[in-house]
């Protein structure tokens, strides 16, 4: 007879998810018995590691991901990096061991008590069978649930239903699979068109889902055919098009105002990829430029229903773009013409910012996917790169911390062959420090660079746009990332200047690395 370990397992490897994600408590450990060759499992040090490298994995992949975390402390812990893979509109499926049932009410050990409620806000579906039976159905369901909404699920399972025997027709399930349609209508196309040819100066807003959707390649084309200038959408988890193509203008600013400044004097914004907009510092101002109109295209209904203006077409963005670009006849490819920005001089005792990053962009290859995560030297980052590439950048999509060093572990085991670097503030990489155990522990290539200004610096600008300065809990003095990294047995060096540093980043390593920087503070 099979039982409900056995069915799992047999239904996850058909799905594919046979990459397990996990920090293990005893809840979990009948789930992992016996796991088939297939599988294997990643173990992180803490659970908002954890899931940052799974959210990393499965953008990297496109493919759903398993989790496995403990009961409500584990779940709880990953609640943070949770934020961050409901942004990216990552599918990853978080399951935890609870309590046997009989065990829950009355709250013993590791019960974790409303289960589904915990991860609610966050996860886009949250479940907990009310029998053995209906594991099956209910792992099933929450996997199907990732994949169409594009967004993390949550299954709690007793964890003595695992070895519960079930009946033959439960292999029912196994075989099942779902899959979404969802172009846009040709009347809907045929209209869009016609007011992107009617238009006076159209212009082309992408963001980062574009990129996760795959769609890099074909908005350049599409933006080409049409010489539509382009900006990315506010605070861009993803980069969509090549930041230094002659139609590429900017990443917008995360200003209500600003948005509609920076897109001032034009009468029609399409939005591909996008929530309208993932605005930040709160500056209000006119949603939109005078006399513009906007229609955003997106497949998720909420992005589609919460936007404050504009029209919205739920659609699959990629088959709206390839229905609009049918309505012309394709140009050639442009050639992409970069003109670096001039390197700011070093200061006395540390580097620019943007020295680090031209050394980046001169030293690693072309197809380096760059995981970022050091908030004031945005507008360094963007001056200095040259991405051409699709999965060429990854931030925390919510802007929670913690994401970097484990994301960029996370991505280079999604994407093996591919180098990958972090580029990492010395605030945000304690939050995912124990990252650097796993790379280590699974011999990850991945090269880590620590920015260290010794500040919070973005809440150092904050303080001053929010006429708040002196506030306290913004210096962090004194870290010092090279013992930190060979406390868990990644090697790590200093680059002394910027020809050190040149030097160090022209060599390349099988396993980690990390490279401690010391540089000026910017302003974002
Ligand atoms: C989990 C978490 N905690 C705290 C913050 C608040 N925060 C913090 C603490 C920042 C400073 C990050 O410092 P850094 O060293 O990584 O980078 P910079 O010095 O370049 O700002 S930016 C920011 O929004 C956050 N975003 N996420
Ligand atoms: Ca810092």
């Amino acid at each position: 007879m099979p039982t409900v370990r056995t069915i799992a397992h047999e239904f996850l490897e058909r799905r594919g998810l046979t990459t397990i994600f996990g920090n293990p408590g005893s809840n979990e450990l009948p789930f992992l018995a016996g796991l088939p060759e297939s599988f294997s499992y990643v173990l992180g040090l803490h659970e908002g590691v954890v899931v940052g490298m799974a959210d990393g994995y499965a953008q990297a992949t496109g493919r759903p991901v398993l989790v496995n975390l403990h009961a409500a402390a584990g779940s709880g812990n990953a609640m943070g990096a949770l934020t961050n893979a409901v942004y990216s509109r990552s599918p990853l499926v978080l399951t935890a061991g609870q309590q046997v049932r009989s065990a829950i009410g009355l709250e013993a050990m590791l019960a974790n008590v409303e289960a589904t409620q915990l991860m609610r806000p966050l996860v886009g579906w949250a479940g907990e069978p009310s029998c053995a039976a209906d594991v099956p159905r209910s792992l099933a369901q929450a996997v199907f649930e990732a994949e169409l909404q594009r967004r993390p699920t949550y299954l709690s399972v007793p964890y003595d239903d695992w070895s519960a025997e079930l009946g033959d027709d439960v292999t029912a399930t196994l075989g099942r699979s779902v899959r979404r349609g969802g172009s846009a209508g040709e009347d809907q196309l045929l209209e869009l068109a016609a007011r992107l040819d009617g238009a006076a100066s159209p212009v082309l807003v992408l963001g980062g889902d574009a990129d996760a959707l795959g769609l890099f390649d074909r908005a350049v084309a599409f933006a080409e055919e049409r010489d539509l200038p382009v900006w990315v959408a506010p605070s861009p988890h993803r980069l969509p098009f090549p930041n230094r193509h002659p139609l590429f203008r900017g990443v917008l600013p995360a200003g209500i105002g600003a948005v509609s400044s920076a897109l001032d004097g034009h009468d029609l914004i399409l939005v591909l990829g996008a929530p309208v907009f993932r605005y930040h510092q709160h500056v209000p101002g006119p949603f939109l430029p005078r006399g513009a109109t906007l229609v955003q295209v997106t497949d998720d209904p909420g992005e589609a229903a919460r936007a404050p203006v504009g029209e919205a077409l739920v659609a699959d963005p990629g088959a709206v773009l390839d229905g609009l670009r049918a309505q012309l006849p394709g140009r050639a490819p442009r050639e992409t013409a970069f003109v670096p920005a001039p390197e700011p001089a070093a200061g006395e005792r540390a580097l620019h910012p943007e020295q680090v990053f031209a050394a980046l962009r001169e030293t690693q290859p072309a197809d380096t996917a760059y995981v970022v995560e050091s908030t004031s030297t945005n507008s360094a980052w963007w001056r200095q790169m040259d991405l051409r590439r699709p999965g060429s950048y990854f931030w925390p999509a919510a802007g929670g911390l913690g994401f970097g060093l484990p994301a960029a572990v996370g991505v280079a085991m999604g994407l093996p062959g591919r180098p990958v670097v972090g580029v990492i503030g010395d605030g945000s990489a304690n939050y995912g420090i124990t990252a650097l155990w796993t790379a280590a522990r699974y011999q990850v290539p991945v090269t880590f660079v620590i920015l260290r200004n010794g500040t919070y610096g973005a809440l150092r600008w904050f303080a001053g746009v929010l006429g708040t300065t002196g506030v306290p809990g913004t210096e962090i003095p004194g870290l010092d990332f090279t013992a930190i990294a060979a406390g868990y047995g990644v090697p790590a060096t200093t680059a002394s200047d910027v020809d050190d540093l040149r030097a160090q980043l022209k060599t390349t390593s099988a396993g980690p690395r990390l490279i401690q920087v010391d540089t000026e503070l910017t302003t974002p």
